[in-house]
């Protein structure tokens, strides 16, 4: 931080960076796996950043929770039980308990320190914890999967980047894990990095997960606060036949009006439309 700023630059996207006007810094130390950063920052409210990386920020976090929440969840006929692997700071499980079908939802989180301070800095996140749903085990999400088969609905993986305590969560050993851990029909769904950032990544994800899973589709949104503003997320069934760019349950407009500020059924679609640079190398994958 330098002269009340705070700035994100990473080799993982050269040459640009984000750079947020700080009014306090509320929290710095090294946990186990990463440096952990909190600050009340000018307009995007409370930041919370690991390694140097933008996680989330009180502002314009429910983009990324429910998209990344909602697109799988509503692709499932009936999801009972749900698995997040990661998701420190609350807010996929806070998005998750919205569904009425769901009866019990498990996060496994391997770095305990983000989930404490994501209690104390972040409430309107960490409120997801206060569910009696949700139960958290603090533990490596792959070691944890390969002690769970046919168990989960729908497996939610809100990782960090590819670099650091993430990067197993993006290989194809992983992908193998989560689907031996799903129900038949189920689906999982992961945070998918940038379009115009990581393209060489999805499409080696997609074209490992194409081995794996009769049906993945890419979808992304917008999120002004990662890098160049948006986020996408690969999503895979067990189900040949699923067509995820098409809710298969959807709220009233409105309960929709109730419980989200970006998902809807359209955003639902138009998150799975993209543009031919993607479109072509997600073809090609
Ligand atoms: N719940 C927030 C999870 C973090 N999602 C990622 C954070 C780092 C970004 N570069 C990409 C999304």
């Amino acid at each position: 931080i330098r002269n009340g700023w705070f700035t994100e630059s990473m080799t993982m996207w050269p040459g640009q960076a984000l750079t947020l006007e700080v009014e306090e810094i509320l929290h710095h130390e090294k946990s186990t796996f990463q440096d952990v950063l909190v600050f009340q920052s000018k307009s995007y409210g409370t930041v919370l950043v690991l390694d140097g990386v933008v996680q989330c920020t009180e502002r314009d976090e429910f983009t990324y929770q429910e998209m990344i929440t909602h697109l799988p969840l509503n692709s499932h006929p009936n999801p009972k039980r749900v698995l997040v692997i990661g998701g420190g700071d609350g807010g996929v499980v806070r998005e998750v308990v919205k569904h009425e079908s769901v009866e019990e939802v498990v996060q496994c989180e391997i770095d305990e320190v983000v989930i404490t301070v994501s209690k104390k800095y972040l409430p309107t996140l960490a409120i997801g914890y206060e569910h009696p749903k949700v139960s958290v085990h603090i533990g490596d999400g792959v070691k944890f999967l390969a002690n769970h088969s046919e168990e989960f609905d729908v497996i939610i993986t809100d990782s960090s980047d590819p670099v650091g305590p993430a990067e197993v969560l993006y290989q194809a050993s992983y992908y193998e894990l989560m689907f031996k851990a799903l129900r038949p029909g189920g689906i999982i769904c992961a945070q998918g990095e940038c379009q115009w950032l990581h393209l060489p990544l999805i499409k080696n994800v997609i074209t490992f997960a194409r081995r794996i899973y009769p049906t993945v589709a890419y979808a992304y949104s917008s999120v002004p606060t990662y890098p160049s503003g948006q986020i996408g997320f690969i999503l895979c069934s067990k189900d040949p036949k699923a067509n995820l760019a098409e809710p298969l349950r959807s709220w009233s407009e409105a309960d929709e009006e109730r419980l989200c500020r970006y998902y809807n059924a359209q955003m639902h679609r138009a998150a799975f439309m993209l543009p031919q640079f993607t479109k072509t190398a997600v073809n090609e994958a």
